[in-house]
């Protein structure tokens, strides 16, 4: 395998992919590459499972090559797992990061520190044509600041602390995030099992 498509519009998960699957001589195109427009995918799942898996089928039927699809989003205890598949619309369908994060800042208003943990998950769905589509799945455990503060990573980045670490995710230099995070996890654990099942040829 030398290249591979990723089914998603998500700039800042397309630039960690191509950065994580560059390092082992793997191309990654997502959509933003493709010359033609491809309607939005409706994630209609209640899982991060059923969204990658709706992902990676929708464009790996529509190309017949195989695809990557990648659900992921933030799990905050302190809100029941919010917002959870809901984290690129937590604030409303527009998608918007800021507005996101700032909502779970004002509902977590007022919890102490240590009632302030959270995870990332990421879900990572391989459709081929002709096979069963796998899923694998990754988590980077950590907690939520009171502010944003940070440049680099997109989404919660700025509020999301990794366990012992008193730098947010967005402090943390794309190499860095790479190295912990939950896509690099789901990432890894792909890659063995598509090295165990000789299929990474
Ligand atoms: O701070 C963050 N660092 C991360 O590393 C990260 N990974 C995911 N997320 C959040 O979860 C949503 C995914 O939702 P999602 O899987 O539906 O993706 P999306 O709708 O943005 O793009 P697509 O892949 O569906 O086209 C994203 O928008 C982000 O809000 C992250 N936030
Ligand atoms: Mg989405």
């Amino acid at each position: 395998m030398k290249q591979i498509l990723l089914a998603t519009k998500n700039k800042g998960k397309a630039k960690e992919f191509k950065e994580i699957f560059g390092q082992i001589g793997i191309e990654v195109l997502s959509l933003l590459d493709m010359e033609e427009t491809i309607p939005e995918i409706e994630e209609t799942g209640t899982t991060f499972e059923e969204n990658a898996v709706i992902k990676a089928e929708t464009i790996a039927e529509r190309f017949q090559i195989p695809v990557l699809g990648d659900d992921s989003g933030l799990e905050v205890d302190a809100l029941n797992g919010e917002p959870g598949v809901y984290s690129a619309r937590y604030a409303g369908l527009e998608k918007n990061d800021q507005k996101n994060l700032e909502k779970v800042l004002e509902e977590l208003k007022g919890v102490k520190t240590d009632n302030r943990t959270a995870r990332f998950v990421c879900v990572l769905a391989l459709a081929r044509p002709g096979s069963q589509t796998i899923t694998k799945r990754g988590t980077c455990e950590g907690c939520i600041g009171e502010e944003p503060i940070g440049e680099h990573g997109f989404g919660y980045d700025p509020i999301f602390y990794p366990e012992g670490s008193h730098r947010s995710l967005a402090q943390y230099s794309p190499e860095e995030k790479n190295q912990i995070s939950h896509r690099r996890h789901a990432i890894d654990q792909m890659i063995s099992w598509l090295k165990q099942n000789d299929a990474m040829e």
